[in-house]
């Protein structure tokens, strides 16, 4: 699994029993930040295999405190779900909350679109771009679990950019519209309106 690379490292691997079927789970950290990611693999393949995968940016409120305000935490679930159901998968979990700019500058972004701001405007309006997120270290993370061909989750068509540009090929996307709700509606139109997401615009009436 030991990989040697400048930027990236991996720490170690452990079982890691879920809801849905036994996992393990792999720690990585950037070495310049001491930032660390964790991935969860499922199964095996074989290197030519095409893999199903889910990039998931981490969100504390929607992942471990069930908010609706988000689809975070419904996302997550069905990606765990659909990777169990096909035999094999990997879920890479970055560390880079609020869409990279931390979680207590979401706090104060989620406090701006309380008081009628969208979701972009109110990054915007703290000083940062609408998305800061950096995947960079996917490309090391796939290669220490021997991951070179996917069927990506996700509606993102930046993810999808980032894994070729880091020599990932992305063979297939499985749309992953769950957990749209009330409570997220608007800022999900907003995700399709203004940062490129894909979504069957009948689940967003
Ligand atoms: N800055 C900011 N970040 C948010 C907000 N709501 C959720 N996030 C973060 O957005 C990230 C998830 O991004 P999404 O746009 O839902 O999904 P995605 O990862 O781009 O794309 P998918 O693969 O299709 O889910 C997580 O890091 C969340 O913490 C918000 O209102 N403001």
């Amino acid at each position: 699994m030991k990989h040697q690379d400048p930027l990236f490292d991996y720490i170690s691997s452990a079982r890691l029993p879920t809801r849905w079927g036994q996992f393990t789970i792999h720690g990585f950290v950037e070495k310049h930040s001491g930032q660390e990611h964790v991935a969860l693999s499922y199964g095996q393949w074989q290197e030519d295999d095409v893999v199903p995968i889910r990039i998931h940016s981490e969100c504390l409120t929607g992942d471990a405190l069930f908010s609706t305000r988000c689809d975070c935490g419904a996302q997550l679930e069905k990606a765990l779900q659909n990777i169990v159901e096909q035999g094999k998968g990997v879920l890479l979990y970055l560390r880079q909350e609020g869409r990279g700019i931390g979680l207590l500058n979401k706090i104060r972004a989620y406090h701006l679109q309380d008081k009628g701001m969208d979701t972009v405007e109110a990054n915007e309006h703290l000083g940062f771009d609408a998305d800061l997120r950096d995947y960079s270290i996917c490309g090391y993370m796939l290669d220490c679990l021997k991951v070179s061909k996917v069927n990506l989750m996700t509606n993102n068509p930046r993810k999808i950019q980032a894994l070729r540009d880091l020599g990932i090929e992305v063979v297939a996307r499985t749309p992953i519209d769950h957990g749209i709700t009330d409570d997220n509606r608007i800022y999900i139109r907003t995700k399709t309106q203004k940062l490129g997401h894909e979504f069957d615009p009948h689940l967003l009436k």
